[in-house]
């Protein structure tokens, strides 16, 4: 069995008066397996999942985790014990090694005894190839080893519940796509994870369902084959230099020696175009759209 987020009318303000508050009456389940969690820049993401990890608590609602409730001290400590979490910062010590660290960290986890510690740590080190670098000291880490390292933490003592914040933010395609199939390898039936990012194909590549926050607010919830669905019959490969229709969303746009050749979703068809089909892309920039909003 795994563990279900339920949120239910969550509302967050960071101080009194906030025309608009970061999260407004949010009602949501998460499920097993992976979970993408998107939005744009201060769409309400890191506010909803530090107060899911009970590290920030919210003005109005609830929130279960796995029978928690996370109103109480009791609920919050359970949750602790099993969860693993990589907020977008994570403070690490420069000093200490790479091994160190881990150790640290299994400790404050409670994995008190040292043979125990000692095999998970390895175990993490071998699973984000850090193995040969765990005696170096953190501060000669590079940045991706360093999110290696931070999803190494969030995974000891085999957390049930995994809530990662834009694990791939300023990595290099190819520390991404490793950190991408180590993610993918971590959504078993066994664990609920949750992953917050602004890289589509992240989420695309890694996860079965999908959230979409906007403003504060629930967007969509459901599976990330349809949100991309959400733009079936209304994406657009425009030919070469043709423009895009005034009310398009320009998904993205490539040059050649023949000129720009514009991706929209169009609820209009344009004068010329071949239909596509969407791709995840597609479906948030028509989602926003037929909200009406779109940025
Ligand atoms: N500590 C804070 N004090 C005041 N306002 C805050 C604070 N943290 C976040 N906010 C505001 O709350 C809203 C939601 O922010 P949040 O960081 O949750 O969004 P996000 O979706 O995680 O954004 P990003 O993708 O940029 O990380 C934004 O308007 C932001 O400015």
């Amino acid at each position: 069995m795994t563990l279900t987020i339920s949120i239910t009318d969550l509302t967050k303000r960071y101080r009194r008066g906030d025309a608009r508050p970061a999260l407004d009456r949010v009602t949501l389940t998460v499920d097993g397996g992976m979970t993408a969690l998107l939005g744009a820049n201060g769409a309400g993401k890191t506010t909803l999942m530090r107060i899911c990890v009970g590290v920030l608590r919210p003005d109005e609602g609830r929130v279960v985790v796995g029978g928690h409730d996370l109103a109480t001290a009791a609920g919050r400590r359970a949750v602790k014990r099993i969860l693993g979490y990589l907020p977008q910062e994570l403070a690490m010590y420069d000093d200490l090694t790479g091994r160190e660290f881990l150790d640290y960290i299994a400790l404050l986890k409670g994995v008190d005894d040292r043979r125990t510690r000692r095999d998970q740590i390895e175990r993490m080190l071998d699973l984000t190839g850090l193995s040969e670098h765990a005696n170096r000291r953190i501060g000669t880490y590079s940045g991706g080893m360093k999110r290696r390292l931070g999803i190494a933490q969030a995974l000891l003592a085999d957390p049930e519940l995994i809530i990662v914040d834009e694990p791939t933010a300023g990595l290099d395609p190819a520390e991404r796509m490793r950190f991408r199939s180590l993610l993918a390898s971590l959504g078993g039936a066994r664990r609920t994870v949750v992953l917050s990012t602004h890289i589509l194909d992240d989420a695309a590549q890694t996860c079965p369902d999908a959230i979409v926050l906007h403003r504060g607010r629930v967007a969509y919830q459901g599976s990330t084959a349809g949100l991309a669905a959400i733009a079936e019959g209304r994406t657009y490969l425009l030919p070469p230099g043709a423009p895009a229709p005034p009310d398009a969303v320009v998904v993205n746009a490539s040059a050649d020696a023949a000129g720009t050749r514009y991706r929209v979703v169009s609820a209009r068809p344009p004068a010329e175009g071949t239909l596509v089909p969407p791709t995840l892309e597609d479906g948030y920039a028509a989602l926003l759209q037929l909200d009406g909003s779109a940025a």
